[in-house]
């Protein structure tokens, strides 16, 4: 999969993607992430890449010309593949799991990273073809957008991750919050590490898993639990949880 990251800061963008799970997937050739920069397209000597906001007001907005000449140069390295440009904006649709696992099938993406008030309209309207929040908050840049969403969508390429099981039992990707993980040592001052986990019986410990995953995402996120389809033993398994919790 290849990644087109259009930011004024290519450094942060490229020493995100270097580093963990995402540089191992960029070093195995799974994943490419390229990052350009539209103030290298600018062709004023001061290489220009923002203007004040037409209609006054506080703040700039990046310029269409130098922007659109670095999505198009993306698109192109990209060699004829068919590319998806998303562009990182609160006003976009929240990302979540189910939109991760989505664009992790795509063949090439490009990232549009807002500064300042954002992008022209027009370009966003002209090149975008969808926007994306990583939440309800503002960012001083879309490039955290970029770095969450390279990082998500790099994990879930295959051989990225040493064990590809642990992408399925990561929260959400069942659409349930994860159970909860533990190390050695077995017994620590800090408490002992539960029972089940130490019996080798590998049944009850799946069981034991995912009744933990039912019960955390009914006590914290009710709203998944809401969304999600539960088989008879899941039902069974989050009724004994909040017996347990009631008690
Ligand atoms: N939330 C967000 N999810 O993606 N991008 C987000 C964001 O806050 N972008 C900034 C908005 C103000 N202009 C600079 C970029």
């Amino acid at each position: 999969m290849r990644i087109d990251v259009i930011t004024l800061f290519p450094d942060f963008v490229r020493s995100c993607a270097a580093v963990g799970v995402v540089g191992r997937a960029q070093e195995r050739e799974l994943l490419s992430v390229t990052a350009w920069n539209p103030r290298d397209f600018a062709t004023d000597s001061y290489r220009t890449v923002d203007g004040r906001t037409c209609g006054g007001g506080p703040g700039m907005v990046m310029l269409i010309a130098p922007t659109r000449e670095a999505i198009v140069a993306a698109r192109k390295a990209g060699s004829g593949s068919k590319s998806r440009t998303i562009y990182l904006s609160p006003q976009g649709s929240r990302l979540t799991q189910a939109k991760v696992a989505e664009l992790a099938r795509e063949d090439h993406l490009i990232l549009l990273c807002g500064r300042y008030e954002g992008v022209d309209e027009r370009l966003i309207a002209a090149e975008v073809d969808e926007e994306i929040s990583i939440g309800d908050y503002v960012l001083s840049g879309g490039e955290l957008g970029a770095a969450v969403l390279i990082d998500a969508i790099g994990r879930l390429q295959d051989g990225a991750l040493n064990d590809a099981a642990s992408a399925e039992q990561d929260s959400f990707s069942d659409g349930l919050l994860d159970c909860p993980h533990y190390a050695r040592p077995m017994v620590d001052e800090l408490g002992a590490v539960p029972d089940v986990l130490q019996s080798g019986n590998h049944a009850m410990i799946r069981r034991w898993r995912l009744k933990q995953s039912l019960g955390r995402t009914w006590l914290r996120r009710p709203d998944l639990l809401a969304r999600r389809e539960l088989g008879s033993q899941a039902r069974t398994l989050l009724e004994e949880f909040r017996r347990e919790w009631l008690a």
